[in-house]
């Protein structure tokens, strides 16, 4: 951990794991920072649009000068590429993902995307190369309520979850 008071807290995991639903359940309690929002509101913080997708493509560098010295948690599928005293990855099974994605009105085609990328470990894999496995906090949010998993955050950042990288496999959707 570093010496500030208040850890750095990223909170990542493909699109619809539900980091912002369940971060938005412990808003009160920590500073969140919901880094999509701020980067779709700050031109900036953004090179160009990926039309086939209908998402914007973001300027890393720019985010992390934008950030700055931040502390509290940081809501995002790209929070584990800035520094962070702790990542906690959300993972949901890929028909779920699919699923909530679909429900949320995503085009088919990025929400098997999305589902193909949980199933591969994607984030999960560039956290620990990124971070170190002494760093990750793995969560499985399939069949569990926002609050629920908020409440597995809040232990992460506590300090009162142990690190635990590699517990989940998916990899029965491929
Ligand atoms: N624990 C949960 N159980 C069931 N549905 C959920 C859960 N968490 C989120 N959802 C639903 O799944 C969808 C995606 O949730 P959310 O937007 O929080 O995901 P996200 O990981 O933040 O996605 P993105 O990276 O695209 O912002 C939403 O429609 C939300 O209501």
């Amino acid at each position: 951990m570093s010496e500030r008071t208040a850890p750095r807290v990223a909170v990542t995991g493909t699109p619809g794991t539900g980091k912002s639903t369940a971060t938005a359940l412990i808003a009160d309690e920590y500073d969140v920072i919901h880094l999509n929002e701020r980067i779709r509101s700050d031109d900036d913080l953004w090179t160009e649009r990926d039309a086939e997708r209908d998402t914007l493509v973001a300027d890393l560098d720019a985010v992390a000068d934008a950030l700055g010295d931040w502390t509290g948690v940081l809501d995002s599928h790209l929070a584990h590429h800035f520094d962070a005293d702790r990542v906690v990855v959300l993972r949901c099974h890929p028909a779920t993902v699919e699923e909530r994605l679909l429900d949320r009105g995503e085009s088919p085609s990025t929400a098997t995307e999305n589902a193909e990328s949980e199933a591969l470990d994607v984030i999960l894999s560039e956290a620990v190369s990124t971070h170190g496995i002494e760093r990750v906090y793995e969560i499985d949010t399939t069949d569990r309520d926002p609050g629920t998993v908020a409440d597995a955050i809040r232990a992460a950042i506590d300090g009162e979850r142990e690190p635990s990288a590699g517990t989940v496999d998916f990899t029965d959707y491929l």
